[in-house]
């Protein structure tokens, strides 16, 4: 016992010993003593849904630090670490009330294993959300973990790729429907003419091309971000959480069977969960928000590429133990790893979100914090926090069908307008058959890798603003004989309707072709953009004229859906 409690005070403290055998053999006793150790908890039943906050405010000033509910639970869970505290525990809760509510209580004992167990089977009371597919009886759920985790991250996989490419295909004609009745369905509309598409004849708004699929199915995906947890055994392990964390699922297992996961990836999440099981610092605990491991995102690009960023929880370590861990973490990615990095970044992290944050800086531990991409015969800068499209292969098709349709009249001069332009991907790209193009981006750093990526392409014809879009769009005002064409690439859940009125008042603009990841959450920007006008909504409003799907995300059920919308002229009949 003291071996075991001295370790886990050099673990948070002291510096790195190697595990000899003996203690190799002492782990496992204790991980299988672990697993048959009891859990007391107490079901507090009669919550409020949501609430979390207040909830765990409440309980806090109870005495009880360890309470686990999900949003949409309205019971929770309290932990307590014997059966004499859940006893007190259980008086408490049923002799208190919470925003008028009577609690009441319920004392679940059993052992760590069968706790686990639970999680598995998902049994837990949460409600079972999509990700729990395929939809078994618990009891009959015969999948493997690994199973398990690949039906969550990668929901398609268990089907052929043509089928995949029809069900998404069908997701977005679904939204394209979806705004044709709702446009249809709008009330006191004051010019009819200008929602006359919407009433002709069939159930979609525009042509539909036939989808484009991803040149590469399996390990396409250039960026992972692996969460640094404990497996079901307990064991320090670099992968995907096992679950959602909000349904109180912490465990996490490696990403050897999801595949879009690159071979690279997999394998630097493996030599790196072989480096955290012998550090002496303890991986992060999400819910007891205690040791250190917390995130490994690796970036692995075409180019050959690699840039690995290391997050860490640092609050129990002194200012010397921090150095030498960076020491050690460059000594292993440049020695002992075996993988080429290209660069390694480091994030101290001890706020309580998960995930890489743009809340704390990143430190650059080797080369110079930045890896390369080609696309399209263009090359591009990235850095650690900059978007790029995790599938290269399937954005050049994506990016050369938007330069198709944005293809250009000879006889005019055009502009490209790249909103959302993040790194400057699109805009370069195209930059050579416009005449010129205007890039509006909200992050500053990714307009200074816009600027730095246009150089390196010896684009000269690019302009670049920091700003948001519906701040800035009217620098380009338009000329006569001149095209202005706005590419739209927003964030998954689109843009807010501030740009797209925005886009509708900047009248010169003539077509918008809007790339969305999420047409489900893009469909109200679809529908801003092409309602009639009114007071709100002015400038003449949009039609959609063609659209089509390009697969960027093989075996999960996103995918891309880029569709063409032309700017309808005034007392246009349709
Ligand atoms: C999906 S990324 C697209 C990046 C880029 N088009 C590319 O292909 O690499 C979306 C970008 O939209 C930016 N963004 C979101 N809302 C914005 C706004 N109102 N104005 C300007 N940029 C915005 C985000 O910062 C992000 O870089």
């Amino acid at each position: 016992m003291f071996k075991l409690v001295s370790s886990i005070i050099d673990s948070v403290f002291g510096r790195k010993r190697p595990l000899d055998v003996d203690d190799e053999d002492e782990v496992v006793e204790q991980q299988k003593k672990q697993k048959l150790e009891m859990t007391h908890r107490i079901k507090v039943t009669n919550l409020p849904v949501r609430e979390l906050p207040a909830v765990k405010k409440y309980f806090k000033k109870l005495g009880y630090n360890r309470i686990k509910k999900a949003p949409e639970w309205d019971f929770g869970f309290i932990t307590v670490d014997s059966e004499e505290e859940a006893q007190k525990c259980l008086q408490v809760v049923n002799s208190s009330t919470f925003k008028n509510r009577q609690l009441a209580g319920e004392y679940i004992t059993e052992t760590v294993q069968e706790h686990r167990d639970k999680f598995m089977s998902g049994s837990r009371g949460g409600k079972k959300g999509k990700r729990n597919q395929p939809t078994v009886d618990d009891k009959d759920d015969t999948r493997t973990p690994a199973e398990k985790l690949a039906d969550q991250v990668t929901p398609l996989w268990r089907e052929p790729y043509d089928v995949q490419l029809v069900k998404k295909n069908r997701n977005g004609t679904k939204q394209l429907m979806n705004l044709k009745r709702k446009i249809q369905g709008l009330k006191d509309v004051r010019d009819e003419s200008q929602r006359a598409w919407a009433f002709e004849k069939g159930s979609l708004p525009c042509e539909v091309l036939d989808p484009i699929p991803s040149p590469e199915i399996n390990g396409y995906r250039t960026k992972c971000e692996f969460t640094i947890g404990k497996n079901l055994d307990g064991e320090p392990t670099v992968g995907f959480l096992l679950g959602l964390y909000r349904d109180g699922i912490t465990s996490v297992l490696e990403p050897s069977e999801c595949l879009n996961v690159s071979d690279t990836a997999k394998h630097i999440a493996r030599v790196f969960g072989d480096y955290v099981r012998k550090s002496d610092l303890p991986v992060y605990d999400r819910v007891e928000k205690t040791g250190c491991w917390r995130t490994l995102m690796t970036k692995t690009q075409s180019t050959g590429d690699v840039l690995i960023l290391v997050q860490l929880r640092a609050a129990d370590l002194t200012p010397e133990r921090l150095e030498q861990e960076k020491k050690d973490l460059i000594h292993f990615w440049t020695q002992e790893s075996g993988i080429n990095v290209t660069t390694l970044i480091f994030q101290v992290w001890d706020g309580n979100s998960n995930g890489i944050t743009d809340k704390a800086p990143m430190e650059t531990l080797t080369g110079d914090g930045y890896i390369y991409e080609n696309v399209l015969g263009c090359r591009f800068r990235l850095s650690a926090s900059a978007f790029f499209q995790v599938n290269t292969p399937a954005a050049e098709l994506l990016y050369a069908k938007c330069a198709e349709w944005c293809s250009i009249d000879a006889n005019k001069k055009t502009t490209l307008l790249d909103l959302c332009c993040g790194t400057g991907t699109i805009g370069i790209t195209m930059a050579r058959s416009v005449d010129r193009v205007v890039g509006i981006e909200m992050v500053p750093e990714a307009i200074v890798d816009a600027k730095a990526n246009a150089k390196l392409n010896n684009i000269e014809n690019v302009t670049y603003y920091a700003n948001k879009v519906e701040d800035k769009i009217d620098v380009v005002t338009g000329e006569k004989n001149e095209e202005v064409i706005a590419v739209l690439d927003p964030p998954r859940n689109g843009v807010h309707a501030s740009v797209i009125r925005a886009v509708r008042d900047a009248e010169h603009i003539d077509r918008v072709v809007y790339i969305s990841c999420d047409a489900k959450q893009a469909l109200d920007n679809f529908v801003t953009l092409c309602r009639p006008q009114s007071n709100r909504f002015r400038g003449m409003p949009f039609k959609p004229t063609r659209a089509i799907s390009v697969d960027l995300f093989p075996h999960t059920d996103h995918c891309e859906l880029m569709i063409e919308f032309v700017r309808q002229k005034p007392n246009q009949e349709s």
